[in-house]
């Protein structure tokens, strides 16, 4: 693991379109099959829309999410719809390569094992090794109480080390249940990003920066991590 690196932009648009290019040149540098682990939250949306006008290998691109809202996939809470509206739905990615967290099912526990299955099975074995990244890139975002993915200060879900994928309760609004990626499995990549933007991160972003115990501040990624902020999160 190397160093956080901390990229400032003027404004949300600028950190959107860096954050875009980040992506695209990480895509780019494997000539193989890639997998993109993707965040909710309203600030990856702007940077999702510049990903979609980019020119990429979208046949040979796989999508997963780091957490999802226990919501039917039509409700305009869900992070696949979402995404699905601002890029999917825009660019020539194969349906079979989109792997959303199902929540069609009988409760977040069951949408958790589900999705670990999936997860497992892409990867093609049943344990991380670390010389052998799950995910290209992992975007992350950061609530104003520093959670990260649906890992929410002072719950059981932060220290889980051998399920990848958990039930988690709503820790702040939307206050609906979650599922989502453990620590482990968000570290297995080749690289890691925040996306943060806006005056009220930022100070808790202070804090994450400053290695407090925040949740943000303990995932710590195999490969690089970086930290795509704009001007207002920083003030
Ligand atoms: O489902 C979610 O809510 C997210 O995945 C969550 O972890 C999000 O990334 C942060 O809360 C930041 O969200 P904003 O970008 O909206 O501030």
């Amino acid at each position: 693991m190397e160093a956080a690196e901390l990229k400032i932009f003027p404004d949300k648009d600028a950190l959107a379109r860096g954050a875009a290019d980040f992506i695209a040149a990480r895509v780019l540098d494997n000539p193989g099959r890639v997998a993109l682990c993707l965040t909710g939250g309203s600030t990856p949306e702007g940077m999702y829309k510049v990903l979609a006008t980019k020119p990429l290998p979208w046949e040979r691109i796989h999508i997963f999410w780091g957490d999802e809202r226990f919501v039917p996939a039509g409700d305009p809470l869900s992070n696949a719809r979402m995404t699905m509206r601002a890029l999917l739905d825009k660019v020539p990615v194969p349906d079979a390569h989109i792997h959303p967290i199902p929540t069609e099912t009988s409760g977040p526990e069951e949408s958790a094992a589900l999705y670990e299955k999936a997860l497992k099975s892409f990867y093609g074995a049943e344990v991380l090794d670390p010389s052998k990244p799950l995910f290209d890139v992992v975007l992350n975002g950061m609530g104003d109480d520093g959670h990260t993915a649906s890992l929410f200060p002072g719950a059981p879900q932060l220290n889980e080390r051998l399920r990848w994928v958990v039930a988690a309760e709503p820790g702040m609004e939307p206050r609906v249940k979650r599922v989502t990626l453990t620590f482990p499995v968000l570290e297995s990549c080749r690289s890691s990003l925040f996306l943060v933007a806006g005056a009220g991160k930022a100070a808790m972003l202070k804090k994450v920066l400053a290695g407090e115990d925040f949740p943000a501040a303990r995932l710590k990624p195999r490969g690089d991590l970086s930290w795509f902020v704009d001007t207002a999160a920083v003030s």
